[in-house]
């Protein structure tokens, strides 16, 4: 089971430089086995290019490393706030992707402009406020402020997703730096327009339960 979780988490990390969310080492992607409580991780400060299933770092909730001769992450203690906090969630993904930075430079929300927000994320991307990395802060921040997004934007920083699975955190994480180009695009032409709350609703809705094959 580690072993394949390896190397689901190792191919959903190089998604990042391939969708071209993260720049030389930034980002990282983790997902946790559900019957071990087990955490794989990126190893810190490891080349994508030089990325591999056996280089993934194992850890415990408490950050032990169970498997690995790197160090993981820097933002392991992050990922382990957001599991042990949101039982449901089973992938993390952190990036700093550049149109979505942008607004956590400003500390400002991606409003639902967009039908793809609505549907993607039900809801305003939020910004939480500057939190230090290395330790918990970054995890409490999204545990707080995240609310019912998908995604959340970490003032000053990057972009911080979460999922059931690995696919629905990277996804995310992807949605995110495309409706915040587009936003981008759009301040730089006018005032966008919010969709009312109730419409971003019923459009979530259908998307969770009808689009695609389901
Ligand atoms: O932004 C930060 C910390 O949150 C970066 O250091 C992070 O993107 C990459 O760190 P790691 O290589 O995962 O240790």
């Amino acid at each position: 089971m580690l072993e394949s979780l390896k190397e689901l988490v190792c191919k959903y990390n190089l998604y990042l430089p391939k969708y071209g969310l993260v720049t030389w080492t930034s980002g990282n992607v983790s997902a946790r086995d559900p019957d071990t409580n087990l955490v794989v991780i990126k190893p810190s400060g490891v080349m994508y290019d030089d990325l591999t299933p056996d280089k993934m770092v194992v850890v415990d909730m408490d950050g032990n490393i169970v498997e690995g001769n790197l160090k993981p992450s820097t933002d392991t203690l992050t990922h382990l706030y957001v599991y042990k906090h949101m039982p449901h969630i089973n992938a993390v993904v952190h990036t700093h992707s550049n149109y979505a930075t942008a607004f956590a430079a400003l500390g400002q929300p991606i409003k639902v402009y967009l039908t793809a927000i609505a549907d993607e994320f039900g809801c305003e991307i939020p910004c939480g406020p500057y939190a230090q990395i290395g330790g918990e802060d970054i995890g409490k921040v999204i545990v707080e402020y995240i609310g019912e997004s998908p995604a959340i934007l970490l003032q000053n920083h990057g972009v911080f997703t979460i999922g059931r699975t690995v696919d629905e955190a990277v996804k995310a994480a992807v949605m995110v730096e495309d409706v915040a180009k587009t936003v981008f695009i759009a301040k730089m032409m006018g005032e966008p327009i919010e969709i009312p709350p109730e419409e971003v609703k019923r459009a979530h809705e259908r998307y969770v339960t009808k689009y695609g094959q389901k």
